[in-house]
Parts: structure tokens; sequence; C-alpha cells
């Protein structure tokens, strides 16, 4: 069974867009109501709309399906992963358990979960560097043993070490051939 969509899953700042990047599928882009980051851009890291917006599309049937997390809601829109279904091409999305379960329940074997882990120390010290505040940190820590438990469900787990960029891209660029990218 050919694969068509590449899931990244883990916990805040474990490494899911970093390693993401070095795959270097196509992305999908979902939605966020929560404001973007410095340097993020809207339509390339996510779609920033209001909570209202999405709350209007998910009413509407206009998604696939949609994740409260820390206070702000996310979502998969039905267009953006129209095609994935009928395998038009590898691509990829980063979501939370709850959606990639809903990526598995489309797709079956066609979805690869890939889960991203590192240590607790290393994800703050990344949102540390983020520029994330000590209330940000703790808030997006707090779910941190349940994202990490979740990974059971993948179909397969990279360790996102710190100073294990390169070794990380190795292993995301191994994955290649077994996906027929
Ligand atoms: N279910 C679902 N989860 C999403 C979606 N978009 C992003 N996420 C997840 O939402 C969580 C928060 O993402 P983000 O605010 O970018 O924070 P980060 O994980 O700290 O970079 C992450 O676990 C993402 O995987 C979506 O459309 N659906
Ligand atoms: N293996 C790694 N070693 C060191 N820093 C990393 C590693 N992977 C990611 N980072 C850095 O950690 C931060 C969070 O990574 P990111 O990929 O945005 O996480 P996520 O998408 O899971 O929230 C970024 O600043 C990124 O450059």
């Amino acid at each position: 069974m050919n694969v068509s969509l590449v899931v990244f899953q883990g916990p805040s700042a474990s490494g899911k867009s970093t390693l993401q990047a070095l795959l270097g599928l196509p992305r999908i882009v979902t939605w966020t109501s929560r404001a973007p980051r410095a340097g993020e851009l809207d339509g390339v890291d996510y779609h920033f709309a209001p909570r209202q917006t999405l709350e209007r599309m998910k009413d509407a049937g206009d998604m696939l399906e949609t994740s409260e997390y820390r206070g702000h809601l996310y979502g998969t829109s039905l267009a953006s992963i129209e095609g994935t279904a009928r395998g038009a091409g590898l691509r990829s999305i980063v979501l939370d358990a709850s959606g990639a379960r809903v990526a598995r329940a489309l797709l079956g074997e066609r979805a690869l979960l890939l889960g991203v882990a590192a240590s607790r120390a290393e994800c703050e010290a990344r949102l540390l560097a983020r520029g994330s505040d000590a209330a940000q940190i703790a808030a997006r820590l707090a779910g941190y043993d349940e994202e990490i438990a979740a990974l059971s469900g993948c179909d397969l787990i990279v360790r996102s070490g710190d100073g294990a960029l390169e070794r990380a891209g190795e292993i995301v660029q191994a994955l290649r051939p077994l996906l027929g990218a």
C-alpha cells in the first residue's frame, strides 16, 4: 500500500516542524486560532484566523477534523486534504493525537504516523529559545507526558535529541525509499 500522507505527531517543541521541513514533502497547511509566532507566515505555517472563522467552517461542514489545544482551536479543512485520499501524491501534515487518529481512519495504512520524541528538558530549552515566557512553557509542557504516551499509536518514532538535527535528517531521508518518495 502506498503512503499518501506522513503525519508528524509529538509534544510541543519536540521538533515536528523541523523534521517535516527536512523531509521536504509538500505540506498541508492547517488552521489555527492562535496568534502567529515571530517569523510565522499566514498561509505558510498555518492559516491564522479568528476562532469564530474556524467555528463557522466547522459548522458549515468544511473541516475534516478540529481539536482544542491549550485554549486554541486547530483544524484541517476538507479542501486542504482533498486529493490525499485519491492518492494525489505524497504530502505531510503536523497533527495532534486526535487529528492523527482521524487521518488513520480516513486513509488507513496510506497514512504513516511519525512520532517525534525529545526529552522534557530538551523541549523546555527549545521553548525558551523560541522566546516563550515561563507561563507559556508551563502550559505547553503540561501535556508532555500524555503526548509522549500517545506516540504509542504511531507507526514509527524518531528521537529528535539535541544536536542530533543532522542525524534526524539522515533518519528522515532514510524513510524516503520506504515512502516511495
Ligand atoms: N488535530 C489537529 N491538530 C493540529 C492541527 N494543526 C496543528 N495541530 C497540533 O496542534 C498542536 C499545537 O501546535 P502549535 O501551536 O503549532 O504548537 P507547537 O506544537 O508547540 O509547535 C500540535 O500538537 C500540532 O500537532 C490540526 O489541524 N488538527
Ligand atoms: N534536534 C534538534 N536539536 C536542536 N534543536 C532543535 C532540534 N529539533 C528542533 N530544534 C529547534 O527546536 C525548536 C522547536 O522545533 P519545532 O520543529 O518548531 O518543534 P514543534 O514543531 O514540534 O513545535 C526550533 O527552534 C528548532 O530549531
